[in-house]
């Protein structure tokens, strides 16, 4: 059975001086935003993940979006070297935790630059947006790492958005879902279900038909609904001032040798 084991990284008290890029600065309420991460948290509890917390990294205040550290296919792990250099001290922590878990460690080395965010997997294939934190020598070693046991590396231009999967993510089907606005090149998914609101394209497979979404996408909730999906909401807003979404608070280990 795969593994039900999910890395999470509590907000650093410096949360409120994460990076903005396409978006402007808005004031970020702390305990709030505190508040709206111990529920995501608990919401994964409820459906069934077992959350592992990585140890927390202060001093950076963009480490509560875990996943930009590292990207997982099958056992092994790709240590990422994220494209903002104020966020490459956030990776020695995830490291150390997935070693503990037993993965196997691989690392991306300059001049190759990587951040999670920019990664999707479907089934695999697996995306990876080159755009403004991820390099063409990061998808090349990407490539390198996942290619020979098994995966396709697909790369998609991102210029819209920060991250890959801030314009698309994929539902249990493999249909990707984006906000036309928000997407490069819908045309490069084999089924692309454009959704109404940006938030809308960001979706956590909880197992099942069960989707962790943005509270703020309620008419993608209902569209995904009505398709027999079955959306679990949750208010990220204060992450989302700094760009954040929901795939982004977490990440799943599915391929683990417990
Ligand atoms: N994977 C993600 O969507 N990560 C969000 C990162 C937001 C953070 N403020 C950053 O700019 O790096």
């Amino acid at each position: 059975m795969p593994s039900k084991k999910a890395l999470v990284r509590r907000p650093s008290p410096r949360l409120a001086e994460g990076l903005v890029t396409h978006v402007e600065r808005e004031k970020v309420d702390h305990d709030l935003a505190l508040e709206q991460w111990h529920a995501y948290v608990e919401a994964l509890g409820e459906h069934g993940w077992e959350t592992l917390e990585v140890d927390p990294a202060d001093d950076c205040p963009d480490s509560v979006f875990v996943e930009d550290a590292v990207v997982m296919y099958r056992n092994v792990a790709l240590i990422t070297r994220p494209g903002a250099e104020s966020r490459r001290a956030e990776t020695a922590g995830v490291e150390e935790a997935v070693a503990r878990l037993g993965c196997s460690v691989n690392w991306v080395w300059e001049p190759g630059t990587l951040d999670g965010g920019d990664v999707l997997k479907i089934g695999d294939t697996i995306y990876v947006g080159r755009g403004g934190r991820t390099n063409a020598a990061g998808v090349q070693q990407v490539r390198a790492a996942f290619e020979p046991l098994g995966a396709r590396v697909v790369a998609v231009p991102v210029s819209k958005v920060l991250h890959l999967k801030s314009a698309v993510t994929a539902l249990p089907d493999g249909t990707v879902l984006g906000h036309i606005p928000m997407t490069d090149a819908p045309s490069l998914f084999p089924r692309f279900l454009p959704v109404p609101e940006p938030s809308g394209a960001h979706v956590v497979l909880l197992g099942g038909s069960k989707l962790l979404m943005a509270a703020n996408a309620p008419k993608t909730a209902d569209l995904l609904a009505d398709l027999g999906h079955e959306p679990v909401l949750v208010d990220i807003g204060e992450f989302e001032k700094l760009e954040g979404c929901v795939t982004c608070l977490s990440v799943r280990l599915r391929g683990l040798y417990a």
